[in-house]
């Protein structure tokens, strides 16, 4: 029995968008007792940079076709900019974040995806039928996170702020999404402590519907998943969200939710979003 806890926490990129609500989120992060790393995405601030750039993002399933151009985007965007001033605004609030990529230290050494040969369905939208290369798209195995460097960390007393870009350990950066570094990192590390993962995003948890925030579906149970995408209550970013979601709790995390940023003050009376269950 592990009696050791660690919190893992994501925060997506319309959050990050928001200086009151990114800036209420990282008080009531650097509140939480405990160890605790954070994940950071940024998607949609990549998104409008490109586009101010003449460069248009064009994404399937969930995932941002990553050629050489966006690449360095997201380079910028994730491991500079937002990395950076996230730990410059965790440090000024007492949280002594130390800001990492996956090259850093080999935190995170990813696979490049390779072309795929099978054809998409429907959701692909306009890439439906078609082969897909998401280009440098980093994917993660068992093997991927250093859990025994983060675990060093930890000890140090540093709180881990990572982005969403990892590398293949022979040069090549890659994009990987953020949300499932932030499941990959919760797996890797229930091998040393009782991880808790948590997704915050700007909704109050799985919704039954969408534009309701007050139609939060408390618990959802892993054999429930698939009927809720196929009636389309769960839809979009939603979807990989609530499969990685469900893929930690098989894989050894103790806990996960999803919720709004600004209540992550609530995850200590267990009023927090929606809870998955096995
Ligand atoms: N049932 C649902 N409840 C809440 N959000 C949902 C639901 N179905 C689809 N969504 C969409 O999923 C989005 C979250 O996914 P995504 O944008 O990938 O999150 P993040 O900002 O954390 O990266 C929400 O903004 C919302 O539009
Ligand atoms: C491969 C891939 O899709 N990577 C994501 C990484 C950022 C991310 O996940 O940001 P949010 O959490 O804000 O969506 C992307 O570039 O959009």
């Amino acid at each position: 029995m592990k009696n050791k806890q660690l919190t893992i926490i994501k925060i997506g990129g319309n959050v990050i968008d928001n200086s009151e609500n990114l800036h209420q989120f990282l008080l009531d992060f650097t509140a939480l007792p405990g160890d605790k790393i954070l994940v950071h995405g940024g998607g949609k601030i990549a998104t409008e940079l490109g586009e101010s750039l003449g460069i248009e993002a064009k994404m399937v399933e969930g995932r941002r076709i990553t050629d050489i151009e966006t690449l360095r985007i997201v380079t910028m965007v994730y491991a500079g900019l937002i990395n950076k001033n996230m730990v410059a605004q965790l440090q000024a609030k007492g949280s002594n974040a130390i800001g990492l990529s996956g090259a850093d230290g080999n935190v995170i050494k990813a696979k490049k995806r390779p072309v795929s040969t099978k054809t998409y369905g429907p959701e692909a939208g306009p890439m439906a039928g078609a082969v897909i290369d998401y280009g440098f798209v980093g994917d993660l195995d068992e093997n991927s996170v250093s859990s025994s460097t983060l675990d060093s960390l930890l000890k140090a007393g540093l709180v881990p702020v990572l982005c969403a870009i990892t590398h293949d350990g022979n040069t090549q950066l890659l994009n990987t999404n953020a949300d499932t570094i932030a499941s990959s990192v919760a797996v890797a590390m229930s091998g040393l402590y009782e991880t808790h993962l948590v997704y915050c995003f700007e909704k109050k948890g799985v919704l039954k519907d969408v534009n309701d925030n007050t139609s939060v579906v408390r618990e959802i149970k892993a054999d429930e998943f698939e009927g809720l995408k196929a009636d389309g209550t769960v839809q979009g970013g939603m979807i990989p969200k609530l499969h990685n979601a469900f893929e930690a709790i098989k894989k050894g995390v103790s806990a996960v939710y999803i919720g709004k940023a600004d209540e992550l003050a609530e995850l200590a009376n267990g009023t927090f979003g929606t809870k998955m269950l096995k």
